[in-house]
């Protein structure tokens, strides 16, 4: 069991000894750490006692909500039996097989061939790597460039980054490596000028296209984005915009990767982002709901194509030591079970993600500085705007983004502010009175940042 300390104990303690991600230490310390010490469903306890609504699902991962006993049980005894092996030097075991077997089942037809990682990014640098060894297997060594799109998130690795439009990412550590390019992301709001959303998603689209000229499409190795950038501030591609990405990846003999390490595992209702959206990609990476965070694990999921490509290949000389871990397997296979036989990824299409969708805009269009309020199935945001009328962001994107998350995280509720946009991901078992509980608690805190906004000059 923790040692009980008190929660200033803790936070001295984390203070002195740990580095936390994507964090500014000495601002972090002056305040001091928020301790979590307890999950059950969709809420989280700290170490002072408050009871707090998860709009997150921790990281956008906790998709069967915390408290899971019954998958405490197969890790200690999957521990207890094999707590470790290798999938290395022709060996496996029966947790990475029975996982293996099971995804096959619950991914779409044509992906029969998964790859196990301990991350997300992990899963997106051996994407990386195997797609440049599948055209190099396919006598095409010049087709390596990648492009992604800015404000797209694929990690932290030094690949992820790269792949990534995160330009402040790419500041620290003298990112992009060669063979990545970006184009603009399909964000209407702010691009799409007087089109209409679905003439705007050809428009986006055909950016690819030029991209792809540019380069030269001998040159370029796959197009890869989230099917709804998440980390980006959920920015929801218009309908029209993937059927023309795939067309023109097809035109170009350019592979689809669909970066699914949000959107997968039943975030939209449909077990993947690309179904949601109607496209088949040719690879697509996961982590997060996988194994709704109870342990670290991830996958690439390979479609015929590029496996054959691979195997044709011979020895593909990549791998982690904890690539498809005995216990991680053995948690993500009750997970995905969980996910299958409990119902949990079809009452998001049917029940749950429809009455969300509903309510979350009934909640939100009320507010003088809300626009573009949207999400499907459980995955939803607005963005915080200076004038609705001329879809007028405000000058110093972030800003009242981080004002709005700290009147939340005040009020014991958990949601993430990605510059602007105000976004949420909650576990998928949330129940109707929970997405009530919630927008309840976010609406009483959208009155005080408006508020908060006029007494400092901001509106
Ligand atoms: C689409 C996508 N791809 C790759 C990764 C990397 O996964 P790992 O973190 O497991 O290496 C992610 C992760 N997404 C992520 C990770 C941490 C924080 C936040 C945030 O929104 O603050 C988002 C992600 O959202």
């Amino acid at each position: 069991m923790q040692k009980q300390r008190t929660t200033s104990q803790w936070r001295e303690l984390d203070a002195a000894h740990h580095l936390h991600p994507f964090t500014d230490t000495a601002s972090l310390n002056q305040a001091g750490a928020r301790v979590m010490t307890r999950g059950e469903g969709i809420y989280l306890w700290d170490s002072d006692g408050n009871k707090i609504i998860d709009g997150m699902a921790g990281l956008w991962c906790v998709n069967v909500g915390y408290g899971r006993k019954d998958f405490a049980e197969v890790a200690r005894r999957q521990m207890e039996e094999l707590p470790f092996y290798n999938t290395f030097f022709k060996t496996t075991h029966p947790a990475v097989v029975e996982l293996s077997s099971l995804l096959a089942e619950v991914t779409p037809a044509g992906f029969e061939h998964v790859f196990y990682t301990n991350s997300g990014s992990e899963s997106v640098d051996t994407m990386i790597r195997m797609v440049r060894r599948y055209w190099d297997v396919q006598g095409k060594p010049e087709k390596k460039t990648l492009i992604g799109r800015w404000n797209g998130y694929h990690g932290s690795t030094i690949g992820g980054a790269s792949l990534g439009g995160m330009k402040y990412m790419h500041e620290q550590g003298d990112l992009p490596i060669p063979g990545m390019a970006h184009i603009e992301q399909p964000w209407w709001y702010k691009h799409g000028k007087d089109m209409t959303p679905d003439e705007f998603g050809v428009v986006a689209a055909r950016w690819l296209d030029e991209r792809i000229q540019e380069i030269g499409a001998d040159k370029v190795a796959a197009f890869v984005a989230e099917p709804i950038q998440g980390a980006g501030g959920v920015i929801i591609p218009p309908a029209t915009y993937w059927p023309e990405i795939e067309r023109i990846c097809r035109k170009h003999d350019v592979l689809i990767v669909a970066d699914e390490v949000i959107c997968g595992f039943g975030r939209t209702g449909e077990w993947f982002g690309h179904q949601h959206f109607g496209f088949q990609p040719d690879l697509f990476t996961a982590a997060k709901g996988l194994s709704s965070g109870y342990l670290p694990i991830g996958a690439v999921f390979v479609g015929k194509r590029v496996a054959e490509g691979l195997v044709a290949g011979g020895d593909f000389n990549h791998g982690f030591t904890y690539s498809g871990h005995p216990v991680c397997a053995a948690v993500a296979h009750a997970n995905v079970v969980a996910l299958r036989d409990e119902g949990i990824v079809q009452r998001v299409k049917d029940d749950i993600g429809p009455y969300m969708q509903k309510r979350w805009r009934e909640t939100f269009s009320q507010f003088e500085h809300v626009d573009d309020v949207r999400g499907v199935g459980l995955i939803q945001a607005f963005t915080l705007v200076k004038n609705k009328a001329k879809r007028e962001l405000f000058p110093d994107f972030g800003e009242v983004g981080t004002l709005c998350r700290d009147i939340f995280f005040r009020n014991n509720l958990i949601m993430r502010a990605c510059g602007d946009h105000i976004v949420c991901s909650p576990p998928l078992v949330m129940t109707r009175a929970e997405v009530d509980e919630m927008l309840g608690v976010a609406a009483r805190c959208l009155a005080e940042f408006e508020q908060a906004l006029k007494a400092r000059g901001l509106a």
